[in-house]
């Protein structure tokens, strides 16, 4: 017979009392859609991205639905450096040529979504890739994403991208039947061009991310940064925000730098669009999201919306 000596027992009270406080989250996000927005820096961590494969899994076995959008900015960098194809972002988007949109597509939809599918199919066949090219079988000829091509303002002039754009339109049964037979899309962010048939656009994933979760009305959105959070006052680190209302951010943005405003651009228009909560969480922390899910006082910094 073996004795408990009292460490081991005040430990195990402390991991109990740990997985009791997810009870209430457990019941209420139970069928949840959570759209998970995984971005590229993270990625170059392959603990990180092994430990965000986990998590998807985590939150498929404890009853939630979790749709992974993935970005992949600096695997692109890399790629189209080793080619020797100059790369540019204005306004934080990449300036995207047709030679550079080849390998854009390249890396997103086969290198950095075949990785993350393969990570979350250790576990069992989970995870299922995805394109904004996506068809769903009943609605033949209408892809997931439709793009339409934007430009960017710098300095109060608008500048052209090349082959980028916005999603302006999303037809998610592609993602909803894989969602209903059990798996974990994980959906790259190339939007066809709506005006142009045959070309595809490079959208940034953030917003491809926020549009899919409105279509999908997901209950979460949480998208996975290099900061802690929104800072209100960027770099005080004092500044760092918990929960924010859709109103107060609204105003907050325009004094925002850069790197930033996608993402929070991202969560205003979930929130705005209906999505009942949305996250911007620290990625480099390995589990943060079951932190963010499961737990009372949550991580990062929550939009909630007027209303909340
Ligand atoms: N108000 C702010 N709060 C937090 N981070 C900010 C703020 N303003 C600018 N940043 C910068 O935004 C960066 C996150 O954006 P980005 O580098 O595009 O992230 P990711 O690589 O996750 O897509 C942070 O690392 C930080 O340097
Ligand atoms: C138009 C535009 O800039 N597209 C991004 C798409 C990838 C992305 O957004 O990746 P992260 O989430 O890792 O930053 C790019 O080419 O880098």
């Amino acid at each position: 017979m073996m004795a408990l000596d009292t460490a081991a027992t005040a430990d195990a009270i402390a991991k109990a009392s740990v997985l009791i406080e997810a009870l209430p989250w457990l019941k209420r996000y139970h069928g949840a859609i959570a759209v998970v927005k995984f971005g590229g820096n993270a990625m170059v961590s392959e603990e990180l991205t092994r430990a965000f494969a986990e998590d998807m899994v985590f939150l498929r076995h404890a009853g939630l639905k979790p749709v992974v959008v993935h970005g992949g900015g600096p695997q692109i960098s890399a790629r189209l450096a080793e080619l020797g194809i100059e790369s540019e972002f204005r306004g934080g988007y990449r300036v995207t040529t047709p030679e550079a949109m080849a390998v854009v597509r390249d890396v997103l939809t086969q290198d950095v979504n075949g990785h993350l599918v393969d990570l979350i199919n250790e576990h069992g066949d989970f995870a299922a890739g995805f394109s904004g090219e996506a068809v769903a079988t009943a609605t033949p000829g209408t892809p997931l994403f439709t793009g339409a091509r934007r430009g960017a303002v710098v300095d109060g002039e608008t500048v052209d991208l090349g082959l980028v754009g916005d999603v302006v339109s999303v037809a998610p049964q592609v993602v909803l039947d894989a969602i209903d037979a059990g798996l974990i899309p994980v959906v790259s962010s190339i939007a066809p061009d709506g005006d142009q048939p045959g070309q595809v656009l490079n959208v940034n994933a953030d917003s491809a991310a926020s549009a899919l979760a409105v279509a999908l009305n997901a209950d979460k959105f949480l998208i996975l940064t290099d900061v802690a959070g929104l800072y209100s006052d960027w770099p005080d680190r004092n500044s760092l925000v918990s929960v924010i209302t859709s109103a107060e951010l609204r105003d907050l943005l325009p004094t925002l730098e850069s790197g930033m405003i996608p993402k929070m651009t991202a969560c205003l228009e979930a929130v705005d669009g209906g999505v009942r909560n949305a996250a911007i969480i620290d990625g480099r922390l390995e589990h943060s999201i079951l932190l963010e899910v499961f737990t009372q006082q949550g991580i990062g910094t929550q939009i909630v919306g007027e209303d909340s």
